[in-house]
């Protein structure tokens, strides 16, 4: 599991560390990390010109105690330090090392290979200064590494509401913050390298579920299967509207994860949906159902009726308009406009700040509640957060919704948990989704196709050292 904390936590942690470890030890290690990774990333030390951005805390002091070790390299350090206080003991050795510290842009190096964003870490407040901008501004076109995390961000919410660095990698130190993984500021962030500080930290706020993971989760039959035993899972979508909707859906469905699938809807559809997929049976008993998509004016009947069976709904689309009370055991699958529109507000209201309005919804409506977007968030009522990183944006496309409906549908019935099957869903489609796009456009019904290989290689054991 990659875990994410909140800044509070890892002060608490980080104050535990330091009780036992001599001054400045963690700094250090997070400076070594934090060099390598830079030295990673310009493919060697000597003739690399870096330019340090430095803030008055101790971000700015790694930034400084990276940038020495960096001048030891050969690289030739330029430090802008942005506040009349600097992290003394960093710019001291930066300046032992060759490196060089200036408060005047004019002085700095025009064209660095490398900026690192050493502005503020934890302890920022969201947004940047104008000295702050001005300088990003003048080296936009060179990649940024941040330090910890991308300069401006909201680092608890993800929020970001005013300037902040983007960054191309940022290198973080003892555990992943909650901005690395939550939208708007992961967008901000670059590919993640984490360096470890050896920190004690309890629960995280947020996490995202890795391989290992999903495969702990995955259902998978017992030896005496029957197709009853693995689970049925129902569908009720689609319209005259809409009759795509639900071959999408029982597409996602039906990839092989549980024992039978049935179809409910208009008589029309229903053949479309027997002739793309002959295993598909009519109305009867099921472990759960998969209400809304392409519903249309049918959706509230649709919602109705799954409702009466008392087992776990998915509740996706135009069935999302009709939720009125708890539905304590089921999953909500809206986008950022589905979700707005339930809870009254704008959809940028929700853009802005997904992770607030995801738990939110999931208390209101005492249910997993699955918020899509860049980040997937799967929102427990009890306050627990798992985000999607699989994916690519080339999976924003019409259908895709209906297909992970279907696929997190199949997983309740097969028995997960709804958080669970929420979120192992929708890693699995994410993963569908690369595979299918494989660098490339894709269309949704191909990513129900890739979902039976994303699960083949996610369940392959992992090669075992000895066995090779
Ligand atoms: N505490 C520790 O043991 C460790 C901390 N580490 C580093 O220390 C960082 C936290 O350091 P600090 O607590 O000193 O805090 P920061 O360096 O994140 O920033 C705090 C300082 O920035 C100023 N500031 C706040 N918001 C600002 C803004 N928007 N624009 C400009 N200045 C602003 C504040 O006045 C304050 O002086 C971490 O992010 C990490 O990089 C690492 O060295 C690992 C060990
Ligand atoms: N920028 C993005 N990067 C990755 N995935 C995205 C991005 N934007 C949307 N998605 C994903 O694409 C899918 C779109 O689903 P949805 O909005 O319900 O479309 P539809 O209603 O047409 O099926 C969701 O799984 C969502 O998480
Ligand atoms: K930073």
């Amino acid at each position: 599991m990659l875990r994410a904390h909140t800044v509070d936590d890892v002060r608490r942690a980080e104050a535990a560390a330091m009780a036992d470890l001599p001054d400045g030890a963690l700094m250090q290690r997070a400076a070594a990390g934090l060099a390598a990774a830079v030295l990673d990333l310009l493919g060697g030390g000597y003739g690399r010109r870096v330019l340090l951005l430095v803030g008055s805390g101790d971000n700015g002091g790694d930034a400084l105690w990276a940038g020495a070790r960096l001048a030891a390299r050969g690289v030739r350090v330029d430090a802008f330090l942005l506040s009349d206080r600097t992290h003394e003991a960093g710019l001291a050795e930066l300046l032992s090392a060759g490196g060089r510290a200036t408060r005047d842009l004019d002085d700095l190096d025009p064209r660095p290979d490398l900026v690192v964003d050493g502005i503020v870490g934890i302890g920022g407040r969201p947004g940047l200064r104008p000295d702050a901008v001005a300088v990003l501004e003048r080296f936009a076109d060179v990649p940024v590494v941040a330090v910890d995390v991308p300069s401006g961000v909201d680092v608890d919410t993800g929020r970001v509401d005013g300037p902040h660095v983007r960054a191309a990698l940022t290198v973080t130190f003892g555990t992943h913050k909650v901005a690395h993984l939550v939208d708007p500021a992961s967008l901000a962030c670059g590919a993640l390298h984490l360096v470890d500080l050896g920190l004690d930290l309890g629960a995280p706020a947020v996490e995202a579920l890795q391989p290992d993971d999903v495969r702990a989760l995955l259902p998978r039959p017992s030896v005496d299967a029957q197709k009853y035993t693995r689970g049925v899972v129902g569908v009720r979508a689609g319209s005259g509207t809409y009759p795509g909707a639900a071959l999408l859906a029982v597409a996602g469905a039906n990839t092989g994860l549980v024992g039978m699938v049935r179809y409910v809807g208009p008589e029309r559809v229903a053949d479309t949906v027997r002739a793309a997929h002959p295993e598909v049976v009519g109305n009867g008993r099921v472990q759960a159902w998969v209400v809304g998509p392409g519903g249309g004016d049918d959706a509230a009947t649709m919602l109705a009726e799954a409702r009466a069976d008392d087992v776990p709904v998915v509740v996706d689309a135009d069935a999302l308009r009709h939720v009125t009370g708890t539905l304590p055991g089921c999953v909500l699958t809206p986008h950022a406009g589905e979700l707005a529109a339930m809870l009254g507000v704008e959809r940028d209201e929700v853009e802005a700040a997904p992770l607030e309005h995801a738990r939110e919804a999931a208390r209101r409506w005492d249910c997993v509640v699955v918020l899509k977007g860049h980040h997937t968030l799967v929102a427990a009522p009890d306050g627990r957060v798992r985000v999607t990183t699989t994916g690519l944006p080339w999976l924003a496309t019409a259908g895709a919704g209906d297909v992970l409906a279907g696929l997190v549908g199949a997983l309740l019935a097969a028995g997960l948990e709804p958080y669970d099957a929420a979120s192992v869903g929708s890693w699995l489609h994410g993963a569908a989704a690369t595979e299918a796009a494989a660098g490339g456009p894709l269309t949704a019904s191909r990513v129900a196709v890739h979902i039976p290989q994303v699960v083949r290689e996610t369940l392959a054991p992992p090669r075992s050292g000895m066995l090779g």
